[in-house]
């Protein structure tokens, strides 16, 4: 017997790409919303009635209305928005944050999809606070670099209309340090203080690369790169979606050059530490649309329905 699923918010830039994903599986039925009725809450609580598992890709008001609108006890939802991210009641869909986290999204009907840039942040720094690395009340900073596409549907018009000089360079944001984010980056990692974090969106559509830089001598005694990495190294091995680059392999540099759009078109997450003997910066890059949304999404619901979690991505 098939799945079904609905995607709420399925004509949105996240909706459309877990339809892409889905299109293609045989075990799926999509259930489509009448496109007339799309924001009619009545329909939608009678399709998230009706779809074992649904999405949604809207923005956080609407998610929690269509949180408030399901009356059907066994119905599952993640929720690809902001609007869950630390909510109790909701298990965080990153399934390689914690040896138990699998298990819980297999058991919670309520699933919240982490957000692009505090997915790169969380497992960049979450490893080395439980590895002893780092400690929880360190105050960290991380810079991202995005494509456009993280800005749904109206920044990619605003980027494609072209004709705004403004867009061609590089565009500092967050910058009342209030990302909406930065919540989820700290529940989830264990930080007792909130990160400096400062995104960069770019022009071009999807890719994404997190920096945290770390001076040694504010970690424990004795932690360099080489224990930097081995805290990747064991903590990921055997994740097939994560990829620990080898220490100082510049052969993934590209001529020296850092370059966040190498996941693209993947589920695939890159982690790479760079060092000197007193400093470190450590980077992770991924697809915003893939690992970052659409995909994570698609990954946590093939483990919540007991699936092999990598199908169709
Ligand atoms: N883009 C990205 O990289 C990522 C986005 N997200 C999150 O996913 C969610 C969706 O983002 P994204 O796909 O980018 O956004 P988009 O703006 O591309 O799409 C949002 C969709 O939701 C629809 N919508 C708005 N209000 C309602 C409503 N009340 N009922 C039903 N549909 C509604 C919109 O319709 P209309 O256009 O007609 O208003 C639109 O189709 C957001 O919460 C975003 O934060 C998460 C990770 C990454
Ligand atoms: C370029 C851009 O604007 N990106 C978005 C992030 C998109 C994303 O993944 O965040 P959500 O899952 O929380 O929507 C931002 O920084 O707000």
């Amino acid at each position: 017997m098939k799945h079904t699923v609905f995607v709420d918010g399925q004509e949105g830039t996240t909706g459309l790409r877990i339809h892409e994903y889905l299109a293609q599986r045989n075990d799926i039925e999509l259930l489509r919303i009448d496109p007339d009725k799309r924001k009619d809450p009545a329909e939608r609580a009678r399709m998230l009635d009706a779809a074992e598992v649904s999405f949604l890709c809207l923005p956080d008001a609407a998610s929690r209305e269509a949180a408030s609108l399901v009356r059907n006890p066994n119905a599952c939802l993640i929720d690809a928005s902001t609007a869950h991210r630390t909510a109790p009641g909701w298990v965080f869909g990153l399934p390689e944050l914690a040896k138990e986290q699998r298990e819980l999204i297999r058991g919670s009907k309520r699933i919240s999809n982490p957000g692009c840039h505090s997915t790169a942040f969380i497992l960049l720094v979450r490893p080395l606070i439980d590895a002893g690395l780092v400690a929880p009340t360190l105050p960290l900073s991380a810079t991202s670099i995005t494509g456009y596409s993280g800005g749904g549907k109206t920044m990619i018009a605003d980027y494609e209309a072209g004709g705004n000089p403004k867009l061609a360079s590089p565009r500092p944001y967050g910058l009342t340090l209030a990302h909406k984010h930065i919540p989820e980056m700290t529940a989830h990692t264990g930080l007792q203080v909130a990160p400096v974090f400062m995104p960069v969106v770019g022009p071009f559509l999807k890719g994404l690369g997190v920096s945290v830089p770390l001076h040694f001598s504010q970690l424990a005694a004795g932690t360099d790169a080489q224990r930097l990495h081995a805290a990747y190294a064991s903590r990921y091995e055997g994740e097939r979606f994560i990829n620990v680059l080898p220490l100082g392999d510049t052969a993934n540099l590209d001529g020296g050059f850092f370059d966040v759009q190498a996941c693209n078109d993947t589920n695939r997450v890159d982690i790479a530490v760079f060092a000197n003997d007193k400093q470190a910066i450590v980077m992770a890059r991924l697809d915003n649309l893939g690992k970052g949304a659409s995909g994570a999404a698609v990954q946590s619901m093939n483990i919540h329905l007991g699936l092999d979690e990598g199908l169709g991505l």
